[in-house]
């Protein structure tokens, strides 16, 4: 399990044989776009950190009001919160779904760890991989449409050196053990999907 995340995506399987996908990859590399596509094809249920951390913000509780403060700034939410929204999110749809899709987590080695513990081992992760300034292109162009409060040039700077900086490190660990599937998402849209198809169906 784990977030459509910036450029990366993991797969994790339980011991009932559920898989726990995690996509990772910097912000705008296209990790939404593409866990989309896997949904409607695979029927997994996506859970992104960043939607629930938004949803919780937009039910303008205290925790969203405190976490709206800290997104905004650019800055990671802490780690037991997101943790338990995925978790609680995945007992939710345990009984129904087919796996889950987690994009946007771990965005740190130690929220790898945590997972693991309280959650469960991936067995893939998709790295969507994009160029900085291709990232920073396409969500200054999401931006004008999006209405996100981190969809600015300021902070969209902010977080890409925060992805670097914390994500780079999840992807190296995961690497070591051997789940990690490099996809480019230079390409178009379909194509990087027909990618990150490869990756799971090969899982089979
Ligand atoms: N392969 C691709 N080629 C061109 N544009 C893409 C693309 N994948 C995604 N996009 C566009 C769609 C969005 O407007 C923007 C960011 O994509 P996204 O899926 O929201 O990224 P993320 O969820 O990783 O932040 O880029
Ligand atoms: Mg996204």
């Amino acid at each position: 399990v784990g977030e459509g995340c910036q450029g990366n995506s993991i797969v994790y399987k339980s011991k009932k044989a559920e898989r726990f996908h995690v996509k990772m990859g910097g912000p705008g590399s296209g990790k939404g776009t593409q866990c989309e596509k896997v949904v409607a094809k695979y029927g997994y249920t996506h859970l992104s950190s960043g939607d629930l951390l938004r949803a919780e913000v937009a039910s303008g509780s205290e925790r969203g009001k405190t976490l709206q403060a800290i997104m905004q700034k650019g800055e990671l939410v802490p780690l037991d919160t997101v943790l338990d929204m995925i978790k609680d999110a995945m007992i939710a749809k345990a009984g129904v779904s087919k796996g889950f899709l987690i994009d946007g987590y771990p965005r740190e080695v130690k929220q790898g760890e945590e997972f693991e513990k309280k959650i469960g081992a991936p067995c893939l992760l998709l790295y969507i991989d994009a160029k900085g300034e291709t990232m920073v292109k396409r969500l200054m162009k999401r931006g004008e449409t999006s209405g996100r409060a981190d969809d600015n040039e300021e902070t969209i700077k902010k977080r890409l050196d925060l992805y670097y900086k914390a994500t780079e490190p999840v992807i190296t660990f995961y690497t070591s053990r051997g789940i990690v599937r490099k996809i480019d998402s230079e390409l178009p849209v379909d194509e990087v999907f027909g990618h990150v198809a490869k990756a799971i169906d090969d899982l089979k």
